[in-house]
C-alpha cells in the first residue's frame, strides 16, 4: 500500500499541499483528481522523491519509498520528456540501465511493446521524426519497461485519437490485473469512471471528496434524470426538486434532489403526453466533480 500521512509542502507562502492524508490500496487503479493547480503534480513529485516534502510522511509496504530502489516505481509525467535525438531503441536501452535492467532484457521487452502498440517499425527512429501521440506511447513505454511495483500516471491518454486511447488503455487494465498499484491522473471523468475504484478529488492540496466511487456516487444524493417527450419539457425547469434543467432537442436531462421528485415528474409528465423515455441514472463523476470543485471556486 501506498500511504501518504500528513504530507504538506510549501513554496514559500504558498501551500501546494496541505496536510494531505490519504491510502492507496495495492494491485488497484486509484484515481487522482483536482482542478488545475491544485497539488497533484506537486504530489506526484514528493512520491517520486524529485521534490522534498515540507512535512509528514510517505510509505510503500510500511517503509518509507527507497529511491536507490528505481526499479519499484514508473512515472509518466504530464509534461513529456524524451530526447527527440536519440532513437526509440537508444531511448529505452538508457532508461532501462538507469533502472538496472540488463540490455538484452530491455530489448525483448521494448519488442513486445512495440508489437503490441502496433508500431515495431519505430524501434530505429529518432523520436523527434515521431507523432506527438506515438511518442506518448514511447513515454508510456518507458516508464513501464523495468515493470515497477507502483506506477503513476500523469494525464496517460491526453493527445491521444480514440483508437490509441483504447490501446493505451487495454494496457495500463492488463498492467493492473497482473498487480501493479497505479495512480492516475486525469481531467477526463469519463476514463477515471471506467478505470477506477477509488478516487481523491484534491482542492488546494486537500481533498474535498475521497473513497470509492460507489459509495461517492451514492452519498451525492442527487440524481440524473434523462426524459424524452413529444412535447415541451421546458417546465420542470422550475419544478419541485429540480437542481439544475439540461435542454435538449426531443425533451431534457434534468439533475434531481431525491427520488420523490422523479415521482412528482413523472405523474406530471402523464397529463401531458407521450413520454418516450423515463430514465433515472446516478450521477456522472463529472457531475460530481463539477458540483464539488464548482461550488469551491464560487
Ligand atoms: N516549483 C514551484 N514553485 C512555486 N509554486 C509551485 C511550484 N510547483 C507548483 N507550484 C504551485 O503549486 C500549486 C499546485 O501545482 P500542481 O502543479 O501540483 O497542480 P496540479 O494539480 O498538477 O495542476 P494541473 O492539473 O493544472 O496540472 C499551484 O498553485 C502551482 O502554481
Amino acid at each position: 500500500m501506498l500511504k501518504l500521512s500528513n504530507v504538506t509542502k510549501r513554496f514559500g507562502n504558498h501551500t501546494a499541499v496541505n496536510d494531505l492524508s490519504l491510502e492507496i490500496p495495492e494491485s488497484e487503479m486509484f484515481g487522482f483528481l483536482g482542478g488545475n493547480g491544485a497539488g497533484k503534480t506537486t504530489t506526484f513529485r514528493m512520491i517520486l522523491g524529485l521534490l522534498d516534502k515540507t512535512s509528514g510522511d510517505i510509505t510503500w509496504q510500511g517503509k518509507p519509498i527507497s529511491y536507490n530502489e528505481s526499479h519499484l516505481i514508473g512515472y509518466l509525467p504530464e509534461e513529456r520528456g524524451l530526447y527527440p535525438k536519440l532513437t526509440v531503441k537508444e531511448q529505452i536501452i538508457y532508461l532501462g540501465r538507469l533502472r538496472g535492467m540488463k540490455k538484452q532484457d530491455i530489448l525483448k521487452k521494448l519488442d513486445e511493446w512495440l508489437e503490441r502498440f502496433k508500431v515495431p517499425e519505430y524501434l530505429d527512429k529518432k523520436v523527434q521524426e515521431l507523432s506527438k501521440g506515438n511518442q506518448q506511447k514511447i513515454q508510456f513505454i518507458s516508464a513501464v519497461i523495468h515493470e515497477p511495483e507502483l506506477l503513476i500516471l500523469d494525464e496517460p491518454f491526453s493527445g491521444l485519437d480514440p483508437v490509441n486511447v483504447e490501446m493505451l488503455k487495454g494496457a495500463v487494465k492488463d498492467l493492473k490485473n497482473q498487480g501493479t498499484s497505479i495512480v492516475f491522473s486525469s481531467h477526463q471523468m469519463e476514463h477515471v469512471e471506467e478505470m477506477c475504484q477509488h478516487i481523491c478529488i484534491l482542492q488546494k492540496g486537500a481533498p474535498i471528496v475521497h473513497g470509492s466511487l460507489r459509495d461517492i456516487k451514492h452519498s451525492f444524493g442527487k440524481k440524473n434524470l434523462d426524459i424524452r417527450a413529444d412535447f415541451s419539457t421546458e417546465y420542470l425547469k422550475e419544478f419541485r426538486g429540480v437542481a439544475s434543467y439540461k435542454e435538449l432537442p426531443d425533451g431534457c436531462t434534468l439533475q434531481i434532489e431525491n427520488e420523490q421528485a422523479a415521482q412528482d415528474i413523472f405523474s406530471s409528465l402523464h397529463e401531458k403526453g407521450f413520454v418516450r423515455k423515463f430514465e433515472i441514472e446516478e450521477p456522472s463523476l463529472n457531475d460530481i466533480f463539477i458540483a464539488k470543485v464548482g461550488a469551491s471556486y464560487e
